[in-house]
C-alpha cells in the first residue's frame, strides 16, 4: 500500500533518530496521532491545531527522547511515570515504543487522564495507563519520572521526589539548557547529564535534563556526613 506523506515523514524522522521500530509501532503511533486530532476538541488536549505541525512538535519531539531513554534503562523492564502528561506526551509515545516499561501518565485534569484510558484502550498499549491526580499524591515507587512542557526543575523534582525509587532517574525534556533552572535545584535533587537532543525538522534547541536523588550530603572529608 502506499505510504500518506505523513507515514513518510514520521518514517523519515523516526530513521533520523536511529530508532528501530516495527510496522506496527509505527502504525500505532499515527493511529494516536489521529485520536489527538479526532478527541482535540472534546478533550481540549493541545493548543497546536495543524496535523502537520503535531506530528513534528509532538510525535517527533516525543520521540527524541526514546533513544536516550533507551539507554539509560538499557532495555529493562521497569515503571515509568509521565507527570503532567496532557494528551500523553511523551508517555503514550514511549509506551508504544518501549513495550518493557509500564508507564502511567498523570494528570490533574480529568479530561485528559480519561484520553489517556481511552487511548491505551484503542491502542490496545496494556502497559499504559491514565491516572487522575496531582503527582504530589503518587507514591511510586517509579524508575524514571519523566516530564515535558511541565514545570521547572525544582518543582519538578520536589511535587514527584516521594515517588521515584532510590536508584530511580527524573527526565526532564526541555528546550535550550535551562541555565537559572539548574541553578535553583533543591538539595536532594543533582543532575548527572545535560544531554542535546536534535528533533528532526526542528530547528528549536532541545535537552533532557538527567537527575537523580542525592542520597547523602557528603562532608569535606568526603566521607558521608552525620
Ligand atoms: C503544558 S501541559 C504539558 C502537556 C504535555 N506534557 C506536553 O508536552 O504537551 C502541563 C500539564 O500539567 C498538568 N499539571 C499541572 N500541575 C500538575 C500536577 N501537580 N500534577 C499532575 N499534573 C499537573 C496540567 O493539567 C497540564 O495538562
Amino acid at each position: 500500500m502506499m505510504q500518506s506523506p505523513r507515514e513518510t515523514r514520521l518514517r523519515a524522522g523516526i530513521q533520523q533518530l536511529g530508532l528501530d521500530l516495527s510496522d506496527a509501532r509505527v502504525a500505532q503511533l499515527l493511529a494516536y496521532l489521529d485520536l489527538i486530532q479526532k478527541w482535540n476538541k472534546v478533550y481540549n488536549l493541545t493548543a497546536v491545531r495543524d496535523p502537520e505541525e503535531m506530528l513534528g512538535q509532538h510525535l517527533l519531539d516525543s520521540l527524541a527522547a526514546v533513544g536516550p531513554l533507551r539507554r539509560q534503562t538499557q532495555g529493562k523492564p521497569g515503571r515509568l511515570l509521565d507527570v503532567g502528561s496532557g494528551a500523553g506526551l511523551p508517555g503514550v509515545v514511549i509506551a508504544i515504543c518501549c513495550p518493557e516499561l509500564q508507564v502511567e501518565c498523570v494528570d490533574t485534569v480529568g479530561k485528559k487522564a480519561a484520553f489517556i484510558q481511552q487511548a491505551a484502550s484503542q491502542l490496545q498499549q496494556s502497559n499504559l495507563k491514565g491516572v487522575h491526580d496531582r503527582v504530589e499524591n503518587l507514591a511510586g515507587p517509579y524508575d524514571v519520572i519523566c516530564s515535558r512542557a511541565f514545570a521547572s526543575l525544582a518543582d519538578f523534582v520536589s511535587w514527584s521526589g516521594q515517588a521515584l525509587a532510590e536508584q530511580g532517574v527524573w527526565l526532564a525534556m526541555k528546550g535550550k539548557r535551562p541555565d537559572d533552572e539548574l541553578a535553583a535545584l533543591p538539595a536532594g535533587a543533582e543532575v548527572f547529564h545535560v544531554e542535546q537532543l536534535s528533533v528532526p525538522g526542528l530547528a528549536a534547541e532541545r535537552c533532557i535534563v538527567w537527575l537523580r536523588k542525592r542520597l547523602r550530603a557528603e562532608s569535606t572529608t568526603g566521607q558521608p556526613a552525620g
